[in-house]
């Protein structure tokens, strides 16, 4: 068939390659470059000739070609990031005398204005993704089960068996741990593992809500309860759970009033609308979480003790990430598989060295600090798999203090406390007092070298 182009033959394909609508890249049986488009070399930034024969991984961004030389499986529409760019790629292997000699490749669109609106609708594409996706989140409420939590360390299996213990009953349960443990999820899998999973779930950031609110967003208005109430008026929170699971998320925080109104509801079964005379009777089982000490605050006279015991009927203590690092491995991977399934971005694994600091870190702020960290190591990493360099600068290995020429141990010593002091502030994130206490130094020495060092 080639031969029927005749003697022209190379310009023709040439021809063919430059003016179709894909970009190209051959490369042979090792991943070198064999041949480079134009479009494609100068969307690149690169310089076509110096190309060939380079591995085809350090001329393009996340490419596979070099992989799929040696799978010899075709890889078609893969969503490909190129210089900021989500890009169609195609790759194919080329089959000769019975074995893979090289493949080539293709990228769609090669005028950067198509390419442009292309990705934009790409980007778009995602974006509304994540909206139905929220929405429908808002409608059923809960989203997570079980399956969702990660890790199988004891510790974390002993929370599962007790979450499938006490899912079943009406039993009110209080979900207790530091902060991104993932009391959420727990809460969201008892209400799933529930016979009131077809009810809905529904969440309220207790601590989110100013406290003149907090009352009309929990048990709802009467029309004209007060200016600029709803025509209408408006459920509360209590009725739109009615029948299912109402999730009270950061209950330390709740104000005094509100913790009233929520016992004789709780005790009653009933709520009453501002506004309203006649109360509304609701069916509503309650799962709570904190990462406050509630007995303090009795104590202090924070919060009601005889709230604490009605809503404190079963207690489950979700562990810090730190203490169980064989789970630390499994979470990231799972985290990372997660977050490039949004983003499209190509990343496909983490560096031993990286899992190693990982399983050695204390992550004050556990699973939520790790997915952090991971989503914006894939933004920064050019390559396909995160490297230390990738990670935020506050993770990065602070330089051992060490003597260099001229300098006295004075500054040696205070570049070592500035050092301390900046890393207590980071993993407290940025609390003065509880740096302080880290630290085991007194809170207006600390005030004093935080003013000392500018920090
Ligand atoms: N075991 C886990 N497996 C997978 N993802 C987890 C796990 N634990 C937490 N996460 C994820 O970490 C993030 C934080 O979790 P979540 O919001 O449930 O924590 P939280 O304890 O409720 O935090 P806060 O007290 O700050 O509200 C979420 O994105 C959640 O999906």
């Amino acid at each position: 068939m080639l031969e029927e182009f005749g003697k022209y033959s190379k310009q023709i394909i040439e021809t063919i390659l430059e003016k179709s609508d894909y970009w190209f890249v051959v490369v042979d049986d090792t991943g070198r470059i064999t041949y480079l488009g134009e479009n494609y070399s100068e969307f690149l930034g690169v310089d076509r000739e110096k190309a060939i024969g380079k591995p085809v991984q350090e001329i393009i961004e996340n490419s596979r070609m070099h992989i799929v030389v040696q799978t010899g499986k075709e890889e078609i529409a893969d969503l490909q990031y190129i210089r900021g760019n989500h890009m169609i790629a195609s790759r194919t292997p080329v089959w000769a005398d019975g074995k893979v000699v090289g493949a080539v490749g293709t990228v769609l669109y090669r005028d950067p204005q198509e390419l442009m609106k292309m990705n934009s609708q790409v980007k778009d594409f995602l974006l509304q993704m994540d909206y139905y996706r929220k929405q429908l989140e808002d409608k059923n409420g809960a989203t997570y089960s079980l399956h969702d939590v990660v890790g199988s360390s004891t510790a974390l299996n002993q929370v599962k068996e007790k979450i499938k213990k006490v899912a079943s009953g009406d039993v009110s349960v209080l979900l207790r741990g530091e902060s991104g443990t993932g009391k959420e999820l727990f809460a969201h899998s008892i209400h799933q593992l529930s016979e009131r999973h077809t009810k809905p779930f529904v969440k309220v950031n207790c601590a989110a809500i100013p406290d003149h609110l907090l009352e009309s967003e929990l048990f709802g208005y009467e029309e004209g309860a007060f200016t600029g109430a709803q025509k209408g008026g408006k459920p509360g929170k209590f009725q739109l759970a009615n029948g299912g699971t109402l999730f009270l998320d950061e209950i330390g925080d709740m104000p005094k009033d509100a913790q009233v109104k929520i016992l004789r509801c709780l005790q009653e079964g009933e709520v009453e609308r501002i506004g309203s005379v006649t109360p509304e009777k609701v069916d509503v089982r309650i799962v709570t979480a904190t990462n406050q000490p509630l007995e303090k605050l009795i104590e202090e006279n924070r919060f009601r003790e005889d709230l604490f015991y009605r809503i404190n009927v079963i207690q489950i203590e979700i562990p810090p990430l730190r203490t169980r690092p064989e789970d630390i491995r499994i979470t990231a991977k799972y985290l990372l598989h997660h977050i490039t399934n949004r983003t499209g971005k190509r990343v496909v694994d983490l560096d031993s060295e990286v899992m190693e600091f990982f399983t050695t870190y204390s992550w004050p702020g556990n699973v939520r600090e790790l997915e952090n960290v991971i989503e914006s190591a894939v933004h920064l990493t050019n390559e396909e798999i995160i490297t230390l360099e990738d990670l935020p600068d506050y993770l990065q290995p602070a330089p051992s203090p060490s003597y260099v020429q001229g300098e006295s141990l004075k500054d040696i010593l205070e570049q070592a406390e500035k050092q301390a002091i900046l890393q207590a502030l980071q993993e407290t994130n940025g609390d003065k007092l509880e740096a302080a206490a880290k630290l085991k130094i007194g809170k207006s020495s600390f005030y004093d070298k935080v003013k000392k060092y500018q920090l």
